[in-house]
């Protein structure tokens, strides 16, 4: 693995709408959506906004239904209800379903869970389909799309082996290069699914500062699903709790997670604590075993 930090996003500049940092105001709405599986409801009429410059994260437990719905909010799923996208400050919201691929894909992008490693191809040339969107027919690279490729790499840190084979990379470098190619594709909405699983300890929180750098440096609206709690409580301005595909609280994170509402969704006993010196939330999930003491060697004689 690369020695080379995550560091900020570059401004976006291309010729997208939402690519500007001043007009990047592209936000997401979504109300009462359903989505399922044949007669299957999984989302069952959730409402959602994702606002510019925000971070909204999506928690619950296995099977509560984040994953469907940020694959129709991605247009990766039919969806019943109502989706629109503002693309600027003063636009009319759209109806999703009305959009291009083409023109949605300059507007939104979605971090999927699973993912590929493409044989014969170079981290570079996967993080390059995220111009996908940009490119004319039979044409090459412009200097846009290098300096989004550039920008993106340098993101996250993976420009000491941009030239290196994809096929060849770990599950958590992979990880990241798909996020890369994400983030090259210099969207207004960027939607995460589990983006830090897979990751090592730095590289998670280095992800958790790319998605925040996106929403204040950028204005991005950013949608994310995470199970760690704690990773919500720092990286979100708002939390989606949700349980067997609704949504059962939402709100700050102070808000969202406390014992009652967490003990609701997972059916787990929590203590939640507020840390006084780092203002932080802490979530300790209580077993059935009591916590095992821990002492030094040194202190045993
Ligand atoms: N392809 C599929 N066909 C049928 N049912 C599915 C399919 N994919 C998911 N489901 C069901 O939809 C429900 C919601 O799944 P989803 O993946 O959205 O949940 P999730 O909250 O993202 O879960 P996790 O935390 O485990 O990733 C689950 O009951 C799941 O079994």
């Amino acid at each position: 693995m690369t020695n080379t930090a995550l560091t900020s996003v570059e401004p976006a500049q291309n010729s997208g709408t939402s690519t500007n940092p001043d007009d990047s105001t592209a936000s997401l709405r979504g109300a009462g959506v359903v989505l399922g599986f044949g007669d299957h409801t999984v989302v069952n009429g959730v409402d959602i906004a994702l606002r510019s410059g925000q971070v909204t994260a999506l928690v619950g437990p296995n099977g509560s239904g984040k994953s469907t719905l940020l694959r129709g909010l991605a247009k990766l799923h039919p969806a019943a209800g109502t989706i629109v996208l503002t693309q600027a400050m003063d636009a009319e919201p759209r109806p999703i379903h009305s959009m291009r691929p083409r023109e949605f894909a300059q507007e939104v992008t979605l971090f999927a869970q699973s993912r590929i490693a493409p044989q014969g191809l170079s981290v570079k040339e996967v993080v390059a389909f995220g111009r996908y969107p940009y490119r004319r027919r039979f044409s090459g690279l412009t200097r846009e799309d290098h300096a989004a490729i550039e920008s993106a790499l340098r993101a996250t840190g993976l420009n000491a082996i941009a030239d290196r084979a994809a096929g060849t990379l770990s599950g958590g470098e992979l990880q990241r290069v798909w996020l890369s190619a994400c983030l090259a594709q210099q969207t207004g909405v960027v939607l995460l699914d589990e983006p830090t699983n897979h990751l090592d300890l730095r590289y998670q929180i280095e992800t958790l500062d790319v998605i925040r750098d996106l929403a204040d440096d950028h204005g991005v609206a950013v949608g994310v699903v995470l199970h760690d709690l704690d990773h919500a409580a720092q990286v979100a301005d708002e939390l989606l709790l949700m349980r067997a595909g609704q949504i059962v609280a939402k709100g700050t994170p102070v808000d969202v997670l406390t014992a009652e509402n967490i003990a609701h969704a997972y059916e787990i006993r929590v203590d939640v604590r507020l840390d006084q010196h780092t203002g932080r939330l802490r979530i300790d999930p209580i077993g059935r075993h009591a916590p095992r003491p821990h002492t030094h060697a040194s202190s045993d004689s």
